[in-house]
């Protein structure tokens, strides 16, 4: 039975931006280049001090100047940049509220510090959780609190799991009602903010660092923590639950391979951060811009990182950056580069409502059987691996060995490749419902337009429409123009799948091997078949979100007309429809509409 949610009322607000200069450090003996005003404004002087006084009255000084929600100097502590930029917001993360907290900037620039912190100066995670767990004793008594924890690291393009001793690669799952998901991670549940620290640190030896020449333990992977809190009200409202989340995250830093010297394994982790990084920077870019422009295509689907942050970056969140900079000369292009995405940031808008709790169904049937597959798919892949054993240990059947690993190459890149598929069609499928609501509002400003023209109107407000339309027209090329470039790389994924598929084929027809081949084959089809179907469920679930949608605004509009719950709900019978509703203190109304039928 598909149901609606009508949830407390939406705010926008916009993205809370600080910044954090940390001290000099003793090997860097560089100048300090870095001044905060006020607490809010951040001067970066020019690095090169040779420039004479006329450079700098005729305006060439490299001198920059920018202006956050906050800023704080390499003296603030952990405790300070919290109590300032964040507590406020903590407290709705046990009201059923979203709250992302990440950290930006280039390696060594203090992210971890800030994120992590040291005994002395516990960071952000630290500081956040206990605050949360300090409010739940405080309603233990009325209300009964649910809290779970996960912890996963973003490496190479690939998720892991931080609490799982030797985790597999896990894999994104989205629901247009849920969000994204990580199939698989293990979420603990926990009692106290100590345990939840625990098992920060025992995730946090598991992450991927290295040393590199600008940082001696440089966190090669993104790391996301995230803290859900189930609150049932045990007198008011039993039947109620409100559900928040804070995702706290720990970005890996951004650097140029030839500055770091890199090479080999080295080099491929930058390309990756980088890329990463590169499609969140796009993504701050292209939301910047739709503040001003309208519907303009965010490419949250261009990376792991991006998909997993994208509630935090325009969606139900409230959600701040903190900016990390290096206060030192050497540093200038880093610090300058940080601060640019950090001023777009701050054009970025999130719609915060709470999460009224539901229980959704409608997804429970398509999840049993994707479970069920991949239960099948372990048991085969466990009988694979019994299989691959035996044949190893017979060593005249190396060279069906080696045929037969092959093959397991070959099925990974097949899966690989359906997993990329499914991505790049949902990509476009989005691209072409933002271009068609770019289109509609084209259509409606001619109309508008011609209409105004038609009497006569006064110049400027049709100079107006006619401006908007340039920039929705502007829109639509660049949307398109991505579109193009999805469709190729959907032509290059399916030509590699053809190629895969016959190379398989070809393998599959020389080996000998039949039972290996025959278990060998099930497995590959059924993990196929596994993201097919999640393909489908997405698809499935994005209709019934649509409706929804539109059955929400037809709810509030025969609202707005004047009708009231009661009359809609006769109309709706006599239309044959079936609606329930009940009843909460967050919205007059209703909260939950029930359509059957
Ligand atoms: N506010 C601070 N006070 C004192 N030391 C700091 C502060 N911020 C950072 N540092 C020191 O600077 C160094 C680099 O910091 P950190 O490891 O947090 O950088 P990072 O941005 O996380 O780097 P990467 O991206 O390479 O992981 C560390 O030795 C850390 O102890």
């Amino acid at each position: 039975m598909p149901s609606i949610i009508a949830p407390g009322a939406k705010k926008t607000t916009t993205l809370t931006v600080a910044v954090k200069c940390r001290p000099l450090r003793e090997r860097e003996r560089g100048r300090d280049i870095v001044r905060v005003i006020e607490s809010k404004e951040v001067l970066i002087l020019d690095p090169d001090l040779s420039k004479d006084y006329l450079d700098r009255v005729q305006n060439r000084t490299k001198e920059k100047n920018y202006c956050f929600d906050h800023a704080f100097g390499p003296e603030s502590t952990n405790l300070e940049v919290y109590t300032k930029s964040i507590s406020s917001i903590i407290p709705g993360i046990v009201q059923g509220l979203n709250v992302t907290v990440f950290a930006y900037g280039s390696t060594g620039s203090g992210k971890t510090y800030t994120m992590v912190g040291t005994k002395g100066d516990p960071g952000l995670m630290v500081l956040s959780l206990n605050t949360v767990f300090d409010l739940i004793k405080k309603d233990k008594r009325s209300d009964e609190f649910e809290v779970t924890c996960s912890y996963l690291e973003v490496y190479n393009e690939v998720i892991y799991d931080l609490l799982e001793k030797s985790s597999g690669h896990l894999e994104l799952r989205e629901d247009p009602e849920q969000g994204i998901s990580v199939a698989g991670l293990r979420c603990i549940k926990v009692h106290s903010a100590d345990k939840i620290l625990e098992l920060l640190n025992m995730g946090n030896s598991r992450r991927k660092t290295e040393s590199t020449e600008v940082n001696a333990t440089s966190s090669r992977s993104h790391a996301v923590l995230e803290i859900r809190v189930k609150r049932k009200r045990r007198n008011k409202y039993p039947n109620q639950v409100l559900q928040g989340k804070l995702a706290l995250v720990d970005l890996a830093g951004s650097e140029r391979a030839t500055e770091t010297n890199n090479a080999g394994q080295k080099l491929r982790d930058g390309a990756n951060i980088n890329r990463s990084l590169l499609a969140l920077a796009n993504c701050i870019n292209a939301l910047g811009k739709q503040q001003k422009k309208g519907l303009a295509y965010v490419p949250y689907r261009n990376s792991k990182l991006t998909r997993i942050l994208k509630d935090g970056l325009s969606g139900n969140s409230q959600t701040v950056m903190i900016a990390t900079i290096s206060p030192a000369d050497i540093h200038y292009h880093h610090t300058v580069n940080t601060l640019k995405y950090a001023d777009r940031a701050k054009e970025i808008k999130t719609h915060v409502q709470k999460n009224i709790g539901a229980v959704d169904t409608h997804v429970s049937d398509y999840q049993r059987m994707i479970d069920s597959l991949q239960t099948e798919v372990c048991q085969l892949k466990k009988e694979l691996a019994e299989k691959e054993s035996q044949l190893s240990t017979k060593p005249a059947e190396k060279a069906a060995d080696d045929e037969l690993s092959q093959l397991n190459i070959l099925s990974h890149e097949i899966s690989e490749n359906v997993q990329e598929r499914i991505n790049l069609q949902k990509a476009m499928s989005e691209l072409e419902e933002t271009n068609l609501n770019n289109r509609s509002e084209l259509q409606r400003l001619d109309e508008i337009i011609a209409r105004h023209q038609a009497i006569q109107m006064d110049g400027s407000t049709v100079e107006e429409l006619v401006a908007r339309r340039l920039v929705i027209l502007d829109n639509i090329r660049d949307n398109d123009e991505a579109g193009v470039n999805y469709q190729k790389e959907i032509e290059a994924n399916e030509k590699q799948r053809c190629q895969l598929q016959g190379m398989i084929d070809e393998a599959v027809s020389k080996n000998g091997n039949k039972t290996y081949l025959r278990i060998l084959s099930q497995y590959r089809l059924l993990g196929m078949a596994n993201s097919e179907l999640q393909l489908e469920m997405a698809m499935r679930d994005q209709v019934i979100h649509n409706q929804r949608e539109a059955l929400k605004n037809l709810w509030n509009l025969l609202m707005g007309l004047g009708l009231d719950e009661k009359q809609i709900l006769h109309l709706a019978a006599e239309q044959g429809r079936k609606i329930k509703t009940s009843a909460t203190p967050h919205v007059l109304t209703f909260h939950h509409l029930h359509i059957q039928g």
